[in-house]
């Protein structure tokens, strides 16, 4: 059975943590592919998001070289709220015979049980956290595997506000992301 990693993300923008958590788990859980998936609307925060071309056009980029790693415009294409469980059914029609790993870091995990349809998704897919800074999640459920991964550094957010502040952000995302949004003069 195929084994699929599905990556959702605001990814506003991506950065050196997404990239190193994308290897890390393509590794870890021997996973087939891994499908990338850039929010469209998101469900739980306003949407202020970059434009959903431009972040994928970055996310591509940044995971040019990483074998086994497509990303998906399912999110951005579709109108209406992004909702992980609608994205994972359609997933499914899609690949019939895989088995499908849920990519999310602690600060996620912490309100999964809030997500849309969390009951059925957590029968019908696995979870896989990745451990953050701050926090210290417990796995509720047999289908949540908490992995001892290492910290990754950076958080859009903090990318955004020294953007915003005119600060340099060398390393905290890939070169080739950071030359397109000093050329493109996102984020200011
Ligand atoms: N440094 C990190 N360590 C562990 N998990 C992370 C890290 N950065 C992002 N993630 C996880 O990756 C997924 C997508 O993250 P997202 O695109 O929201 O990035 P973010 O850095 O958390 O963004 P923001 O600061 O805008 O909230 C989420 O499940 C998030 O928990
Ligand atoms: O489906 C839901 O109800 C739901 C609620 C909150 C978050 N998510 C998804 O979780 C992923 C990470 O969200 P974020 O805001 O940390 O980028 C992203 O793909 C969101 O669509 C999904």
């Amino acid at each position: 059975m195929e084994r699929i990693g599905v990556y959702g993300g605001s990814f506003n923008p991506v950065h050196t943590g997404h990239v190193n958590i994308i290897k890390y788990v393509l590794e870890n859980m021997k996973l087939d592919r891994l499908i990338v998936i850039p929010v469209g609307c998101p469900s739980h925060k306003d949407n202020l998001l970059l434009n959903g071309n431009k972040r994928i056009k970055l996310l591509e980029v940044a995971c040019k070289d990483i074998d086994k790693v497509t990303i998906s415009d399912i999110e951005i294409k579709n109108k209406g709220v992004s909702h992980t469980y609608d994205t994972l059914l359609n997933l499914k029609k899609k690949y019939k015979d895989a088995i499908f790993y849920e990519i999310i870091g602690e600060d996620s995990a912490d309100y999964l049980h809030e997500w849309k349809d969390y009951e059925k998704m957590v029968k019908e897919c696995k979870f896989v956290v990745l451990k953050r800074n701050g926090y210290a999640y417990r796995a509720e459920h047999e289908n949540i595997i908490v992995l001892e991964s290492p910290l990754y550094r950076y958080s859009s957010t903090e990318i955004r506000e020294r953007l915003k502040k005119g600060l340099d952000i060398t390393g905290m995302v890939p070169r080739k992301v950071h030359e397109i949004i000093i050329k493109e003069k996102l984020y200011r």
